[in-house]
Order: structure tokens, then sequence, then C-alpha cells
């Protein structure tokens, strides 16, 4: 018993396989994004940069080194400032997604029931979240606020077994 409380505990980050794991998820994904018939159109704009920018970001919220913060000059504020005035609706949200899901058996990122429902959960907060922030006209958050962390909640890990 004792050993297992010393174990350490695993970032997300690490237990879904680091930055190369969430480059290829990201990259993968935006190019389903550009053939699929309602997301394409919400993503015409976004640039050759996006998926990675967006593997970074969520790395980072993950316990992963400061990818967005640091080597993208991004910030939480940077990041919400992409969604406003962009009016998404939650059928776009589901629909991004359900996608992003796909692509994530797609592309092997861990399976395990606690992993993912962690993942879900992030996914769930986070789509919500920009969907909000898409339907207003100025970012509600300061430039010097920390970037999220996000962890393996209440469901705790398969890393205590
Ligand atoms: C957890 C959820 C999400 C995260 C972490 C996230 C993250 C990001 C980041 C980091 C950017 C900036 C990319 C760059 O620097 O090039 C961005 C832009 C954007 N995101 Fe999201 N996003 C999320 C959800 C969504 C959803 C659900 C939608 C729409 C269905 C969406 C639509 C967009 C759009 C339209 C842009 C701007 C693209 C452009 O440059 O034209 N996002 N997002």
């Amino acid at each position: 018993m004792e050993e297992k409380l010393n174990k350490p505990v695993p970032t997300l980050f690490e237990w879904a396989g680091g930055r190369e794991a969430f480059e290829k998820l990201f990259t993968t994904f935006y190019r389903k994004v550009a053939d699929d018939e309602m997301l394409s159109q919400v993503f015409k704009n976004m640039s050759p940069k996006h998926a990675t920018h967006v593997a970074h970001f969520v790395s980072e919220v993950f316990g992963g080194p400061e990818l967005y913060s640091k080597n993208d000059s991004g910030s939480h504020a940077t990041m919400v400032g992409h969604h406003i005035s962009k009016n998404l609706s939650d059928v776009q949200r589901k629909r991004w997604i359900a996608l992003l899901l796909e692509t994530a058996d797609e592309v092997g990122l861990p399976d395990d029931p606690e992993f993912r429902s962690s993942f879900v959960g992030y996914l769930e907060w986070g789509s919500r979240i920009a969907v909000i922030n898409s339907n207003i006209a100025e970012n509600p958050v300061k430039a010097d606020e920390p970037m999220p962390a996000w962890g393996w909640g209440e469901t705790k890990g398969p890393y205590q077994g």
C-alpha cells in the first residue's frame, strides 16, 4: 500500500505520450477539419501553424513544458482572443469534439478509462468556454493571467494500479 502511495503521479501530458503525441493528434485532426463539411467553414482562415499551436496549448495545460506560453509567445489571453466574436455554435462545438475523439482513437492516444475521462472532461470544459467567448466582443482574460491547468481529477489515475 505504502509503495503505491509513493509512486510518482505522471501528468496527463506524460501519460498521453508527450509533445509528439499531441502534435500528431492535432495535426491529423485539423487535416480532417479541412475536409469536414461543417468545420471546414469555421476554420477556413486558420494559419498553417494552427494545429501546432493548439497542440502546444493543450500540452502545457496538461502539465507539459511551456510550449505555448514561451516557444509560441502565447498566453491564456492570446488563446481566448482567437475565439472572441467568432460566433461559434453548440452544433459546431459538438462536431469538433466528435471528430477530435475519433482522431484520438485513430492516432492511438491512450484509451484507458481514466485518461479518456480526464481528456473528455477537459474538452467539454474548454470547448464550452470557447463557444461562450466566441459570442462576446471583448476578451475577459487579462494579458498576465496564468495558463489553465488540467489533471487527473476525481477519477484518479491508472498509475495507482
Ligand atoms: C478545449 C478546446 C479548445 C482549445 C484548447 C482551443 C485552442 C485554440 C487555440 C490555441 C487557438 C489559436 C491558434 C493559433 O494560434 O493559430 C484557437 C483558435 C481558434 N479556435 Fe479554438 N480551441 C478550442 C475549442 C474550439 C472549438 C470548439 C471551436 C469551434 C467549433 C474553435 C474554433 C477556433 C477558431 C475558429 C479559431 C481561430 C482560427 C483562425 O485563426 O481563423 N476552438 N483555438
